[in-house]
């Protein structure tokens, strides 16, 4: 292995002996410079995150927080998932997605043919996990106090059918967004159970977040690939990258650019994950035209139209300005 992986691995184990939401000294982007003045750009001042987990994020565009979210919340979130799979109760808005594997097979209400629903701001037991104080709390520490829920997503990775369909490709989920600035943007995404190299664990490319926005495109994967999994273009299978074992409530918060994504799923259970991405209340829209995002634009306006008969009225943005919902502060400009 090499030497930046190894020191890698130290720094995170360190990190798992502080318990989840210790609280530093107030500090300043001084105090956690160690001598060399060093501009902090990626996290704001707080008195939440140690010195060392400041610079952690920094460094490597992700912070994994050990055992934040109870079990009893995500048992909760688990029971509510499984009413939706079984049709009891109808969200507005929800997108349920089955796995591209199954896709033309007969739907059974069961969670068997759901591999994530998207967009659950209307179901009011699953969004409570986008308002926990204890993740907005951390949360703040990068974005700011005025912070928007712009998507959400329960990802219920299926056992993989045999054509490796239950990967997730690398990607920077910026490619997704039309909102900046891209600092005031970052993810949660909680363990629902014990997540790991064998039922698919989030497998990240440390500092990648330091680097732009690159072009997305399908893989060229023999099996097929699901409808959007985008990945970067000239994805380097050789580059460095840490696989994040995580168990029940453990709780990774990351930058957009961060280049990341999952691999198969090689058990037969279903391996579950809840999440979701804030933008601070004043982040503005951009107009993608001409740039790399074009072609996503184009996927989801062709899907929208589809889904509800609407022309080329709905705009990429408004499809994210009407699925935002703020969970604290101001809405300023989303
Ligand atoms: C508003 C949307 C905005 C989304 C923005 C992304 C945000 C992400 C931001 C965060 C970063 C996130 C990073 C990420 O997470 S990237 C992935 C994000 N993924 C998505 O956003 C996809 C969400 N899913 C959907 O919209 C629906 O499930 C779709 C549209 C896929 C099907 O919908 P529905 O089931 O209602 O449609 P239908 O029954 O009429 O079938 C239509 C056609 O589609 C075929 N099919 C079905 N399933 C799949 C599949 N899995 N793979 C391939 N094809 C599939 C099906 O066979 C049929 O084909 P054909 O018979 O016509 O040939
Ligand atoms: N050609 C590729 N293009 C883009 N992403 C890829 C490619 N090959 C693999 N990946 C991605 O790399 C990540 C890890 O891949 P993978 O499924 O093989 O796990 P792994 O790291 O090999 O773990 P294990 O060896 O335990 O299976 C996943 O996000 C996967 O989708
Ligand atoms: O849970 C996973 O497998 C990764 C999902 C992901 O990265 C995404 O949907 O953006
Ligand atoms: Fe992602
Ligand atoms: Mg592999």
């Amino acid at each position: 292995m090499s030497r930046p992986l190894e020191r890698l691995r130290v720094i995170i184990n360190h990190l798992d002996r502080h318990p989840a939401g210790i609280r530093a000294a107030p500090t300043s982007a001084q105090t956690v410079s160690y001598g060399h003045p060093q501009r902090l750009r990626y996290t704001l001042d707080n008195d939440l995150l140690t010195p060392e987990q400041r610079l952690f994020y920094e460094e490597n565009g992700f912070l994994l927080i050990r055992n934040l979210v109870s079990k009893q919340d995500i048992d909760r979130f688990r029971r509510e998932f499984e009413r939706i799979c079984r049709q009891e109760i109808k969200v507005p808005g929800l997108v349920v997605m089955r796995d591209v594997a199954i896709a033309k097979s007969e739907f059974v209400p069961d969670q068997r043919a759901v591999s994530k629903v998207q967009d659950f701001q209307e179901d009011p037991e699953l969004f409570r996990y986008c308002s926990l104080p204890k993740i907005l709390k951390y949360v703040e520490c990068f974005i700011g106090p005025n912070i928007m829920a712009m998507h959400t997503m329960l990802i219920n990775k299926p056992p993989d059918a045999g054509k490796k369909t239950s990967r997730h490709p690398m990607h920077q989920d910026l490619h997704y967004f039309p909102f900046r600035p891209v600092d005031r943007i970052v993810c949660a995404w909680t363990a629902m159970e014990t997540v790991n190299r064998q039922n698919g664990c989030l497998v990240v490319l440390p500092g990648s977040h330091k680097g732009t926005l690159q072009e997305h495109d399908y893989p060229e994967w023999e099996g097929g690939v699901n409808k959007m999994y985008h990945g970067v273009r000239d994805y380097d299978p050789e580059h460095p990258r840490v696989h994040l074992e995580m168990e029940k409530g453990d709780t990774v918060f990351f930058h957009p650019l961060l280049i990341h994504g999952s691999g198969m799923n090689q058990t037969q259970g279903f391996r579950k994950a809840i999440s979701c991405h804030y933008a601070s209340g004043d982040c503005y829209y951009i107009d993608v035209k001409g740039t790399t995002q074009e072609n996503i634009e184009k996927e989801v306006k062709e899907i929208i139209v589809r889904r509800h008969a609407v022309g080329d009225e709905l705009t990429f943005k408004d499809t994210w300005a009407i699925r935002g919902r703020l969970v604290q502060g101001e809405r300023i400009s989303m």
